[in-house]
C-alpha cells in the first residue's frame, strides 16, 4: 500500500510573527459586526428602531415563531466556552480562547454562511457555566460549545438540551466524532477490513475520544475490541485512579496497562491527547496497514513524517491543514448547523450526526470534477490511502452535507420547517459560497501545481519581504527579492523577520552579473528615444522596477510585482520600457470586486484615460479574456449613463458605437449596451429591456473612462463593503502586477499569485 512517505506541506507551517501580525493587523481580531440594514435617514431610524421595531415586537410576542422573519435569530449561532480545554493546550482560560472562539465563528462564516458571535465565560463551575447560557436561547438559532474539557461538558452539554429548544452541540465532542468516523469508514474500507473485528487504541478519554467511540460503537464496533487509555494508562474495568462515569462506560477486561501494550497488534489509534503521545516503538508495533488518526491540535502525537520512518503501509491523518487527510471538526460543525438551521431542527441527533457521517465519506470516494479539483494542493485527489476525507475547501462540502443532515432532521421529526423542494435548496446552498475566496483558492492552487519565480520589485519594504515569505512559504515558487543585501537584512532583522529560508533569494541590482544583458536589453529599446547606454545601464543598477523587468523580460523571472513606493502610472511606465505589449492586445487593469456574495470585474481601472470607441471594444475583449482565465463566462456590459439610447450624448454615443465594433468583430462572448450600471446589474430592471442580449446579470462592467472606473471601484470598496482586488494588469507580453502605493502583504502576495498565475496563461 501507498504510504505516507511525502506528506505535502506545500502549505507550510505559518511563523509566530505571522500569526500575531495576522490577528493585531487593522481592527484587531477577526470579526466585526455589520448592519444589513441602512441606517441613514430619519425615515430608517423610524423603522429599525421606534416606533417601527414596535410592530415586529408585538408580532413575535403573538407569535414567536415570527423572530426567524424578523431578526437574525435564524441564522446566528454562538460558538461558547469556558477555555478549560483550549485545542491540546489545555485549561488556559476563557480569556485565551477568545482567538480560537473567534476563529470558530469565522469558519461558520466562510463555509456555510452561518452568521457566528463567540461568547467566552469565564467559569470552571458547570452550573454557572449552563445558568449563564441558558437563558441567551431566544438570542440564537443554534448553541455550539467548544474546547470545555471533561467531565464538565458532558454535564453542560446534557443539562443545556433538556433546558434549551435549539440545536446544542459540544463541537469537540460531535464534530470531532462525525469526521473522525467518517476517515475510519473509508480507511477501513480500503484496508479491507471489517468494523465488526477491528481492534482500536484511543489516547485520551476527554470529550472528544469518548464521543468519537460512542459514536463508533453505534455504528456497529464491538466494544471490546476499544480500549480507551488516558495519562494513567488503560481505562480496565476495575481501575479506580482519575475515573469517572463516563470513562468507566468504555472500561474493558483486559490485562493491558499501558499504551504502549494496548497498541501491540491494534489495527487502529485514535489520538485525542497531546502533542507526541505515540512513540515509534508503538507504531511498530501496530498491525499490517495500520490507521493512525493523531488529531491533537496544534501539534499531532505523532507526525506523518515520523511515522514514514518506522513503516511504508499506514494510512495516517492528522487535525492540520498542512498535511493530507485533515481529520478536523472544520468538515463538519458549518455544514451541520447549516443544515439543522435551514430546517428550523429542535436538536442535532444522532440520525443528523450519521447523515453528516455518510455524507463526509461518501464525497471522498466521488471523482473530483475539474472544477473541484482546484481546491486541492498537489494532484486531483483520488479515493485512496491520502485521500480519505475531503479537505475544508472542497466547495461540494456545502452541497453534500446540509441537505443530508436537512433531510435527517425531517425523518426524525425534529424539524419544525421542513424543506419542501430540495433542488431548490442546493441551489440556495451553492449561493451562499463566497466566489471571491473560491477564484483565490483556485489561482493559489493552480501556481502550487507549477511553482512561478516572481521578483519582488521593492525588497526593500517591509511589507515586501513579508509577502516574499508568505509566497514562498505557500509553496507557490521562488521569490526574488530585489533590493541592497545590507538594507534588506537589517530591515529584516529589526522586523523579526526570517528571510534565510528556501524559496527566498535576495539580489542586488547594484553588483548583479545580469547589469549588463539587462542593459543592453534596455538600450536596443530605448537608443531611438533619447537614451544613451549610461543612461540605461543607470536606470538597470538604481532603479528597482526596470531592473526586475528587465528580469522578467528576459527570463530569469516568470513574473512581477511592484508598486508600493511609486504611483500606478510610474511603475507602468517604467515596466513598459523593457516589457511589450502582448501582440495583437492591449494593457488595460482590471479590478475583481466582491460585493454581497457577487462578483463584477470592472474595467480599465488602470490605463486608458478617455477610451475612443475602438478602445473600449478592446477593453471588453482584455476583460471578457481575464474574466475566462479566473473561471467566470463572461457577460459584458458596457456601461454608460443612459441605457439603450436613452438619454443621448456625446459619451452614450462613443459607448453605442464600440458595441457595434464588437458585433462586426464577432467576439465569442456575451455583451451588450450601452445601459447604465443599474440595468447591468439588476435582473428585475434589465427585464424591461427584453432585447437585452445578456442572459443574466452582467459580471464583467467595462466603464466609459478611466475615472468612473477608479471612481466607481473605490466607492465600492469604502462605501459598500466590498473587497476589491486589483487592479490587474492584463495585456502585456510579460506578467507584471502593479499593487496600489501602501498596499498590505496580504494584497501583495494574492497580487504575487495572480502574477504567477497569469505567467502560466
Ligand atoms: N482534530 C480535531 O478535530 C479535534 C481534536 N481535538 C484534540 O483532542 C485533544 C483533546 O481534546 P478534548 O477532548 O477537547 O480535551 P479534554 O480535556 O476533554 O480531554 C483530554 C484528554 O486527554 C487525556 N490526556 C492528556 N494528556 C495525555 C497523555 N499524555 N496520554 C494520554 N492521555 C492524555 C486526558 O487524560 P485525563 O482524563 O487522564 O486527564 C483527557 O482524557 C486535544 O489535543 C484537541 O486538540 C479535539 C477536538 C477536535
Ligand atoms: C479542532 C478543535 O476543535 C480542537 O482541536 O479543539
Ligand atoms: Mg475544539
Amino acid at each position: 500500500m501507498a504510504g505516507t512517505k511525502k506528506p505535502d506541506r506545500s502549505a507550510t507551517t505559518v511563523t509566530t510573527q505571522e500569526a500575531l501580525d495576522f490577528h493585531s493587523r487593522g481592527r484587531p481580531g477577526k470579526l466585526e459586526i455589520v448592519p444589513t440594514k441602512p441606517m441613514t435617514t430619519q425615515r430608517d431610524l423610524s423603522l429599525a428602531y421606534s416606533p417601527g421595531v414596535a410592530v415586529p415586537v408585538q408580532a413575535i410576542a403573538d407569535d414567536p415563531s415570527r423572530a426567524f422573519d424578523y431578526t437574525t435569530r435564524g441564522n446566528m449561532v454562538a460558538v461558547i466556552t469556558n477555555g478549560t480545554a483550549i485545542l491540546g493546550l489545555g485549561n488556559l482560560g476563557a480569556l485565551a480562547a477568545k482567538p480560537v472562539m473567534e476563529g470558530k465563528s469565522v469558519l461558520f462564516k466562510r463555509f456555510a454562511d452561518v452568521d457566528s458571535i463567540d461568547l467566552e465565560i469565564e467559569t470552571e463551575d458547570a452550573d454557572e457555566f449552563v445558568n449563564c447560557v441558558r437563558f441567551l436561547g431566544p438570542s440564537f438559532g443554534g448553541i455550539n460549545l467548544e474546547d470545555i474539557k471533561a467531565p464538565e461538558c458532558f454535564i453542560i452539554e446534557q443539562r443545556l438540551r433538556e433546558v434549551m429548544d435549539i440545536p446544542v452541540f459540544h463541537d469537540d465532542q460531535h464534530g470531532t466524532a462525525i469526521i473522525a468516523a467518517a476517515g475510519l469508514i473509508n480507511a477501513l474500507h480500503l484496508t479491507g477490513r471489517d468494523l465488526k473485528t477491528t481492534k482500536l487504541v484511543c489516547n485520551g478519554a476527554g470529550a472528544a475520544a469518548i464521543a468519537c467511540v460512542e459514536l463508533i460503537k453505534a455504528m456497529g464496533f464491538a466494544p471490546e475490541n476499544i480500549i480507551l487509555c488516558d495519562t494513567k494508562g488503560v481505562i480496565y474495568q476495575g481501575r479506580e485512579a482519575g475515573m469517572n462515569q463516563w470513562k468507566s462506560a468504555h472500561a474493558v477486561k483486559t490485562d493491558r496497562r499501558d499504551l504502549a501494550e494496548a497498541l501491540e497488534g491494534a489495527d487502529v489509534f485514535f489520538g485525542l491527547s497531546v502533542k507526541g503521545a505515540l512513540t515509534d516503538k508503538m507504531v511498530a508495533s501496530m498491525a499490517a496497514n495500520p490507521i493512525i488518526f493523531a488529531m491533537a491540535n496544534p501539534d499531532p502525537e505523532i507526525t506523518p513524517e515520523e511515522v514514514a520512518t518506522i513503516r511504508d503501509d499506514a494510512i495516517m491523518a492528522t487535525g492540520r491543514s498542512d498535511y493530507p487527510n485533515q481529520v478536523n471538526n472544520v468538515l463538519g460543525f458549518p455544514y451541520i448547523f447549516r443544515g439543522a438551521l435551514d430546517v428550523r431542527a429542535s436538536t442535532i441527533n444522532d440520525d443528523m450526526k450519521i447523515a453528516a457521517v455518510e455524507a463526509l465519506a461518501n464525497l471522498a470516494r466521488e471523482d473530483v470534477p475539474d472544477d473541484v479539483a482546484a481546491a486541492y494542493r498537489g494532484n486531483r485527489p483520488r479515493f485512496g490511502p491520502e485521500y480519505i476525507i475531503p479537505v475544508p475547501f472542497d466547495p461540494r462540502l456545502i452541497t453534500a452535507v446540509p441537505p443530508a443532515v436537512a433531510r435527517a432532521a425531517m425523518d426524525s421529526g425534529v424539524a419544525t420547517k421542513p424543506i419542501v423542494n430540495f433542488d431548490a435548496y442546493a441551489h440556495e446552498l451553492s449561493a451562499r459560497r463566497d466566489p471571491l475566496a473560491s477564484t483565490l483558492q483556485r489561482i493559489y492552487t493552480k501556481v502550487r501545481r507549477r511553482p512561478k519565480r516572481t521578483v519582488f520589485a521593492e525588497g526593500e519594504e517591509e511589507q515586501v519581504m513579508r509577502a516574499a515569505v508568505a509566497y514562498a512559504n505557500q509553496g507557490l515558487g521562488t521569490a526574488f527579492l530585489l533590493g541592497r543585501d545590507e538594507e534588506v537584512r537589517e530591515t529584516a532583522r529589526s522586523a523579526g523577520i526570517d528571510l534565510e529560508r528556501e524559496g527566498i533569494e535576495l539580489i542586488n541590482a547594484r553588483i548583479s552579473r545580469r547589469v549588463e544583458a539587462y542593459t543592453d536589453h534596455l538600450y536596443s529599446r530605448l537608443q531611438r528615444k533619447g537614451y544613451l547606454h549610461r543612461d540605461c545601464q543607470r536606470l538597470i543598477k538604481t532603479d528597482r522596477n526596470h531592473f526586475a523587468a528587465a528580469m522578467v523580460a528576459l527570463g530569469d523571472a516568470d513574473a512581477m510585482v511592484t508598486g508600493i513606493t511609486r504611483n500606478y502610472s510610474t511603475a507602468l511606465e517604467d515596466i513598459r520600457r523593457c516589457i511589450d505589449v502582448r501582440p495583437g492586445h492591449r494593457v488595460i487593469g482590471v479590478s475583481l470586486a466582491l460585493c454581497r456574495g457577487r462578483t463584477v470585474l470592472v474595467a480599465d481601472t488602470a490605463v486608458i484615460d478617455m477610451p475612443d470607441s475602438v478602445e473600449l471594444a478592446d477593453i471588453a475583449e482584455e476583460a471578457a479574456g481575464m474574466a475566462r482565465r479566473l473561471g467566470y463566462e463572461p457577460r459584458v456590459a458596457m456601461l454608460a449613463y443612459s441605457t439603450f439610447g436613452h438619454p443621448t450624448g456625446e459619451r452614450a454615443e462613443r459607448v453605442r458605437e464600440a458595441v457595434r465594433i464588437l458585433d462586426r468583430r464577432r467576439v465569442d462572448f456575451e455583451y451588450d449596451g450601452e445601459m447604465a450600471a443599474d440595468v447591468a446589474l439588476n435582473a428585475d430592471i434589465m427585464e424591461q429591456y427584453p432585447f437585452c442580449r445578456l442572459s443574466g446579470t452582467a459580471n464583467v462592467l467595462v466603464m466609459p473612462a478611466f475615472h468612473s472606473a477608479s471612481i466607481s471601484t473605490k466607492m465600492l470598496q469604502e462605501l459598500g463593503g466590498s473587497t476589491v482586488i486589483g487592479p490587474m494588469l492584463v495585456g502585456l507580453d510579460k506578467s507584471v502586477q502593479i499593487v496600489s502605493m501602501g498596499a498590505k502583504d496580504s494584497d501583495i502576495v494574492n497580487m504575487a499569485a495572480i502574477a504567477a498565475y497569469n505567467a502560466m496563461n
